[in-house]
């Protein structure tokens, strides 16, 4: 049966947007990191990886950042946001009081600060892989406490002390769903596009003309980060979200000028946006356009111009 590798174990939010990307036929998988959810479907063992990218509140997952930028390359087929809301778990019978150390992911420890301030400030803060390997930590004895989704209450033999203890109340993380190269998702009219491009090493002005390649087509970016190349100072890999699906011409154009302009361009895919929202493609950008433009080229180069 094809399978869903996610970054686990049992109880992650990982797990919820596998859940929540709707394949009946898939049975889910977990994983212990990041990196090992993507080799997972790298080497074959699993058709598809469900991992965290962003957070509206701690931004990128830098873990997955890295890990898409280098070894096989791995392609998204479609985005899932998950609203986040944080439970505290701990053995049965634990009171408050007694808590005197709390783990969890280092992104939801960094989205109840103020909660753990107010109410657990004497705790001591420990990072773990995931908010379901804490649980499992409270379980083994390693922490007194773990914060997770809430769902992990249902995995684990814990007991939810406090639920919705998120600074922020409307936090989402949004997670991808990447497979093997092969066949796109088909475009929608509502799509995304993801690539990493890494530009000339101290090169004046290259991301601004990275960037008005993408303008000059009308192309909505919707998201830029950058990581670093981890050798030199100095050296990034930049990745771009924008608007629109390669199939479409405008993206294709300003692949291969951004393909000319830089050392490497790898593509993450073009897949659905989870809103819906229909593409952005401001004026004289549309299909029809860059086709009329083209066989008038043609006919220019067959000397037919009149
Ligand atoms: O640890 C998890 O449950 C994950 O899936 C990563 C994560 C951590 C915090 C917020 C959203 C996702």
């Amino acid at each position: 049966m094809a399978s869903i590798a996610y970054f686990g174990p049992q109880g992650t939010f990982s797990e919820q947007a596998a859940l929540a990307a709707n394949r009946p036929d898939h049975t889910l998988v977990p994983e212990a990191t990041v990196p090992e959810a993507l080799a997972a479907v790298r080497h074959g063992h699993a058709d598809l990886a469900c991992v965290p990218v962003e957070n509206s509140v701690e931004g990128a997952v830098s873990a997955t950042m890295d890990a898409l930028a280098v070894d096989e390359p791995l392609v998204a087929i479609a985005e899932i946001v998950l609203p986040v809301r944080f439970s505290l778990l701990a053995k049965p019978g634990t009171e408050l009081g007694d808590i005197t150390s709390v783990a969890s992911h280092p992104h939801a420890l960094a989205q109840v600060q103020g909660w753990l301030a107010k109410h657990l400030s004497h705790a001591t803060q420990l990072a773990a892989t995931s908010t379901a390997a804490a649980a499992v930590g409270v379980l083994d004895g390693q922490c007194g406490a773990a914060i997770t989704a809430p769902v992990a209450a249902d995995h684990y033999d814990l007991e939810v002390l406090e639920t919705g203890i998120a600074d922020v109340d409307d936090a989402v993380t949004r997670f991808l769903l990447l497979q093997r190269p092969g066949a796109l998702p088909a475009p929608t009219g509502s799509d995304r596009t993801s690539i990493v491009a890494v530009a000339a090493y101290q090169r004046t002005g290259v991301l601004a003309e990275m960037l008005t390649e993408l303008a000059l087509r009308g192309i909505n970016l919707s998201r830029i980060e950058s990581r670093p190349m981890k050798g030199r100072l100095g050296e990034y890999r930049f990745y771009l979200d924008f608007d629109g699906h390669v199939a479409e011409q405008r993206i294709a154009d300003a692949l291969a000028a951004l393909h000319r302009r830089c050392h490497e361009v790898r593509f993450l895919g073009s897949y659905p946006k989870a809103d819906g929202t229909p593409t952005l493609a401001g004026t004289d950008n549309a299909d029809a356009d860059y086709a009329a433009a083209a066989s008038w080229v043609t006919k220019v180069q067959q000397g037919r111009t009149g």
